[in-house]
């Protein structure tokens, strides 16, 4: 072969070597004697050795439980196999290199390097799945199952960066058995991320169950948690009952209002947590559980913890980590959106077509502090929506407290809540006023850009490029 053509071959291959360097899977060639022909740095670090060493090793030296030969020997190729190495286990791929008809190599790679990377991926994806139009097929898949987990995340409605750091979090946590505290007033949407995390879990197609703590009779807790025997007291059901941990055996249980739980309880529930066994009532064999915890509250433990209320050593086993669901009136950009969703599930519902608010009732709801938070804004939008005439609402058609929200702000003032309007400067004022005044007309004219315009009075091209300044594009 010219000396020139030698040049190029080995330029070329430098180039593909260093791609392969830089890659995130693990990569290893090996020739028709399966001694390693080039393994990627990535592969050769995990090893603890130089990349530069291997060259020329047998592969069943150097790397555990290879089958690099096996593909060598067989020309057969070999996709998502389980391989343990230094104790981890990958995921790897092997394909013979064929040339004429002839093996003269095998190429390898291990695309997820331990089983929690793999997990997570798998809940990465699932959520990916469900974004995409795979979304209803997902959902019908679920319901089928009925596991009692009716919610995903891409039900939670919401693009503000504190709702978008959230989903991330979620995504990140879910995959894990880690038990989450779920914290937030009320109506904030604590039980839709419980759902949504046990959605994302390898826990998916086992069983969602919830206990409202707060809800139960302190006399009933221990025998709705931990179920009872039969004759275990006067009025026990024939053949006993299993509790909510037994019926959550392999999936998760979800303990709402957890704060609220009895002290003696907590004393229970510390122990089932440590020994991951259940003794019913009136049984005398403690039963094995697998469950994964999630528990939500609105109030604030630390301050139970203080006054004695809350048992320090549960706080820490349930608090391992924490996801901190803010109010609604600290995500105001997320209300016109919410609104539209409610307004478009009671259409669904109802088949009547969805009404629009007005650009006066918009600004109303962005100037109200919303107590009740999403809950309260669904109530609203769901009595609104019922009472509305000509496919609008009004600011008559909301609770009269808007109209003296309303009142409060002058004919040119901005839809600032108060405590924003005094703490930020005017010119902040005036950029978030006239921000929130193009996203209500547009919402009340349906989206028309050219309608919009005309009734700000703006022409399109101003329109455009104050849409493009506010992210609203
Ligand atoms: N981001 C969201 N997107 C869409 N709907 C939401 C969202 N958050 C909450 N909701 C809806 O608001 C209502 C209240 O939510 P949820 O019951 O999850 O709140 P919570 O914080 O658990 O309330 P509580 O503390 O009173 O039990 C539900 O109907 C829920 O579907």
């Amino acid at each position: 072969m010219p000396v020139k053509k030698l040049n190029k071959l080995t330029q070329a291959a430098n180039t593909y070597k260093t791609i392969l360097h830089a890659m995130e899977e693990w990569v290893v060639i090996v020739d028709h004697q399966t001694k390693i022909f080039f393994i990627n740095r990535p592969y050769a670090r995990f090893l603890g050795v130089k990349a530069e060493d291997l060259i020329g090793k047998k592969v069943t030296d150097v790397i555990e439980n290879t089958r690099m030969h096996i593909t060598v020997q067989t020309g057969k190729p070999e996709r998502l196999s389980f391989q343990k190495i230094l104790g981890s286990n990958m995921i790897a791929n092997r394909f013979p290199i064929i040339e004429q008809g002839e093996v003269i190599g095998a190429v390898g790679t291990v695309m997820f390097h331990d089983t929690h990377e793999w997990k997570q991926i798998n809940s990465h994806i699932k959520a990916l799945l469900v974004e995409q139009d795979f979304k209803h097929q997902t959902r019908l898949a679920a319901e089928k199952l009925d596991t009692g987990a009716n919610f995903h995340l891409t039900d939670i409605i919401g693009d503000s960066p504190i709702m978008k750091a959230l989903s991330a979090k979620v995504t990140q946590v879910a995959s894990g058995d880690v038990t989450v505290l779920v914290r937030g007033e009320s109506g904030t949407g604590k039980e839709l991320y419980a759902h949504a995390i046990h959605q994302l879990s390898d826990r998916a197609e086992y069983p969602f169950i919830k206990v409202n703590c707060a809800a139960i009779p302190e006399n009933l807790l221990e025998s709705e948690l931990f179920g009872y025997e039969e004759g275990a007291f006067t009025g026990a059901k024939k053949g006993g009952k299993a509790g909510k941990f037994q019926l959550a055996n392999g999936g998760t249980l979800f303990l709402d209002e957890i704060g609220d739980l009895p002290l003696l309880m907590q004393a229970k529930l510390l122990r089932v947590l440590q020994d991951r066994e259940v003794e019913s009532v009136g049984g005398t064999r403690p039963t094995p559980i697998n469950i994964r915890l999630i528990t939500a509250t609105h109030r604030p433990l630390e301050s139970l913890l203080e006054s004695g209320e809350f048992r320090e050593d549960l706080y820490y086993r349930i608090n391992v980590v924490a996801i901190d669901l803010p109010p609604l009136r600290e995500r105001r950009d997320d209300i016109a959106k919410l609104a539209d969703f409610f307004l478009q599930k009671l259409s669904h519902r109802t088949g009547r077509r969805a009404p629009k608010l007005t650009a006066h009732a918009l600004t109303a709801m962005l100037a109200y502090h919303w107590p009740g938070n999403i809950r309260e804004l669904e109530n609203v939008m769901e009595a609104a929506f019922y009472t509305s005439k000509d496919r609008k609402i009004g600011l008559s058609l909301l609770p009269s407290h808007f109209s003296q929200v309303a009142e409060k702000l002058s004919p040119n003032q901005t839809p600032l809540s108060l405590e924003q309007a005094s703490s930020s400067s005017l010119k902040e004022q005036l950029s978030l006023a006239e921000r929130n005044i193009i996203k209500a007309v547009l919402i009340e004219c349906n989206n028309n850009r050219t309608k919009a315009a005309k009734q700000l009075g703006i022409s399109k091209s101003t329109l455009y490029e104050k849409l493009d300044k506010h992210g609203l594009t």
